[in-house]
């Protein structure tokens, strides 16, 4: 998922864009970068590591300019080399740094095509850099020293004919701005905001718009599927339509886990539609065990706690902190290898043994995906004195690998691929397992006055709304990503890196 954000202002940028990447941390833990833009030079910093680690006064002092642009990462492609992090760069035509949230799907194909086609080499195993050098070929391709709006908006009308998959991308363009843009089934998210300076109006692109709340940003709106959006160095903002058939199917796993819940996205609040799962969830459990024996709701720390809170008040049931979440552990899901999730959790959550002690529990997560945090949650709630131990999940099974920016490349990895909800229970050693239906999870994300009737819901039912998924693919996906290829493939710090780190 990958967070990304980009600033045009009327003064230095450095330092609010690490401030936005602070504040996506949650979208990318493993690596992090910025480039900012003073009179045609480029600066940039990135490297493996979370925001405070990679970024040093030293480097913070070298990023000059009033525009600029910032990712965190959370690879689904390629490795985990430093010379992926992002942002890319690529000198011709122009010079253009680019961030890039999502998967394409046809980046092997791409690359070699801009080979045969172009003579461009790609050095890394990125599909970023793949889609960086579409859009370098397809501004190359106009032909023109000096670029306006329109050729740029031409040129990402030529990116989507080219890139399958779901992309939310911002760039840069020396001598012309800002650019942003979103794949034409508007699958990853991208937001846009403004804020007025003495100094005159500045413009925020961001994954969340959270990052804009938190600079002091007010949203404008969320980029369309499809649309891209241009700012030039002089603050001039433009828009336009580059798909020929956009279509609106967001990620439906946004909304359950990848979010924060005070972002906005496609006109949902997160947080309330969590609180709707754990509703929905309540109503299910209600329906199939009117006589239930719950004592206490436990929420699993910490993208559980909005809906297992709504579900425990319609339950009429005790909602309790049973776990307490260790501050400095970050977000197990998106570490890289499972051993690292494995001994991260215990690390993360202990239990407190006195809301256990003889009860029945129902523990609540947001989803079950490796089952590698319920099932050793579970052995908690047991060694803590509990007498039963039922478990709910407020998104429905997750049975298919992911192919659109979220690392979940391999089926056989997932718990519930090719498993009953008995046979999972049993595998998460549960006394009872509980799952959110698609149907009610899908009502629950719209509410009553959204306007999106589809959602990228392919994790739960195996449908990919860009139709160019086989099994062809899923096999060279999951050889590529599944957890022993990726512990095979150790880091790569001989892949050169084009860019001039400060
Ligand atoms: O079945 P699994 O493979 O374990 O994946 C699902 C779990 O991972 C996530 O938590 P995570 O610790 O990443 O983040 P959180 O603190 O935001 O809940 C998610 O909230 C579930 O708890
Ligand atoms: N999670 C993402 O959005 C990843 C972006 C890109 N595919 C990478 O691996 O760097
Ligand atoms: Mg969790």
């Amino acid at each position: 998922m990958c967070g990304i954000a980009g600033l045009v202002a009327r003064s230095p940028v450095n330092q609010s864009l690490f401030d936005a990447l602070t504040v996506l941390q949650h979208r990318g833990q493993d690596a992090a970068g910025i480039v900012t833009c003073q009179n045609g030079k480029l600066s940039m910093r990135k490297d493996n590591g979370l925001v405070k680690d990679v970024f040093h006064t030293r480097h913070m002092r070298k990023l000059h300019g009033n525009i600029g642009i910032a990712h965190v990462r959370y690879p689904t492609a390629g490795s985990n080399s430093s010379a992926e992090a992002q942002p890319f760069y690529v000198n011709s035509p122009f010079g253009i740094v680019l961030a890039h949230n999502g998967n394409l799907t046809n980046a092997e194909q791409i690359k070699q095509d801009l080979y045969r086609e172009d003579m461009r080499h790609i050095n890394t195993t990125s599909d970023s850099e793949v889609l960086l050098n579409v859009l370098a070929r397809e501004l190359q391709r106009q032909g023109k020293l000096k670029l306006d709006h329109q050729d740029v908006f031409d040129a990402i009308q030529r990116v989507h004919r080219w890139c399958r998959g779901g992309y939310a991308v911002v760039a840069m363009i020396v001598g012309f701005g800002l650019v942003a843009f979103r794949d034409p089934n508007g699958i990853r998210p991208v937001v846009f905001g403004s804020r007025e300076t003495e100094l005159g109006k500045e413009y925020m692109v961001a994954s969340e718009s959270v990052a804009l709340n938190v600079l002091g940003f007010e949203l404008e709106r969320d980029i369309a599927p499809g649309e891209a959006i241009c700012i030039t160095e002089e603050g001039q903002l433009n828009t336009r339509q580059c798909a020929d058939n956009p279509s609106y199917s967001p990620c439906l796993f946004e909304h359950v886990y990848l979010a924060r819940p005070d972002s906005l996205m496609d006109g949902i609040s997160v947080y309330k539609a969590r609180m709707r799962m754990g509703e929905a969830l309540a109503d299910k459990i209600i329906a199939e065990r009117p006589e239930h024996d719950i004592d206490v709701v436990i929420p699993i720390p910490d993208t559980s706690r909005t809906s297992a809170l709504e579900l425990a008040m319609k339950l009429g049931v005790k909602y309790r902190e049973g776990f307490v979440k260790n501050r400095y552990i970050a977000r197990t899901f998106i570490m890289p290898g499972q051993k690292q999730r494995q001994k991260s959790v215990r690390q993360k959550l202990n239990a407190i043994d006195l809301e256990f002690q003889g009860k029945n529990v129902l523990l609540v997560d947001d989803s079950i995906v490796r089952g590698t945090t319920c099932k050793q949650i579970i052995e908690m709630a047991r060694d803590a004195g509990a007498a039963k131990v039922y478990f709910a999940s407020a998104a429905p099974p997750v049975r298919y690998p992911n192919v659109y920016g979220i690392d979940m490349a391999s089926a056989d990895e997932l718990i519930a691929h090719e498993r009953s909800v008995e046979e999972i229970q049993q595998q998460i050693g549960a006394d009872w397992l509980v799952y959110q239906d698609l149907d009610q999870l899908v009502n629950a994300t719209r509410g009553s006055k959204s306007q999106i009737t589809n959602f990228d819901a392919s994790v739960f039912n195996g449908e990919y709304v860009t139709g160019d998924i086989d099994d062809a693919y899923f096999a060279r996906l999951d050889a590529e990503r599944n957890d022993q290829a990726k512990s095979n493939s150790e880091l790569n710090d001989s892949e050169i890196s084009l860019h001039n780190s400060v």
